[in-house]
């Protein structure tokens, strides 16, 4: 195995994952990896060097595994975006379109306060609909996204471009071509 040097060497291919045809991005090779953790938690912030941020939000579930880390380095507070139903206190809903059918995104209504600076983290980036939701729950709050960061996008998908479409700044470590 050659030595790995950049994010993708870290990021592992599982085919046919969850269906037929879909090449899986685990990176939970990457997370394991105490250099590649390391790398990834750096380069997520390198394009936030001397920004103030109040709020790092993280998109369930892997988002919660780089935001918290993110959030601590940031000296920031960290905020969970969740799937309909696990958050305990009164919350706000965004719909959004899945493969098939839809899903619900929901977060505390007392998390961000209006004008917080806010940077959304997730680990991947694919048609943007998850994104999308969890920038409009921000918004409604009257956070203000600064930016969007993710290890992965994937560009086909056009996810990158929904969020630029959005006026988003969006910065990912790496891109895959291929679903
Ligand atoms: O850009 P999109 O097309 O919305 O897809 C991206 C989302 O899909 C994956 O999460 P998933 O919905 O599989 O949830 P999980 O992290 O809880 O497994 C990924 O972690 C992103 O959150
Ligand atoms: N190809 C992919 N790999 C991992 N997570 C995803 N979410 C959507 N598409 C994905």
């Amino acid at each position: 195995m050659p030595r790995k040097t950049e994010i993708k060497d870290y990021i592992r291919t599982i085919v046919d994952f969850p269906h037929e045809g879909i090449m899986f991005r685990d990176v939970t090779t990457l997370f394991a990896d105490p250099r590649g953790f390391r790398m990834a938690i750096d380069q997520l912030l390198h394009p936030y060097a001397g920004v103030r941020f109040d709020k790092v939000v993280g998109l369930e579930a892997r988002g919660f595994i780089l935001g918290g880390a993110v959030a601590h380095q940031l000296s920031a507070g960290f905020v969970p975006i969740r799937k309909k139903g696990k958050l305990p206190g009164a919350v706000i809903s965004e719909e959004y379109q899945l493969e098939y059918g839809e899903a619900v995104v929901e977060i505390h209504d007392d998390a961000i306060e209006a004008g917080e600076k806010v940077l959304l983290v997730d680990d991947l980036l694919a048609t943007g609909g998850t994104a999308e939701a969890g920038i409009k729950l921000v918004e409604r709050l009257g956070g203000q996204i600064i930016g969007c960061a993710f290890v992965i996008d994937l560009p086909e998908l056009g996810g990158r471009k929904r969020l630029e479409a959005m006026d988003m700044d969006v910065h990912a470590l790496c891109a895959f071509e291929g679903l």
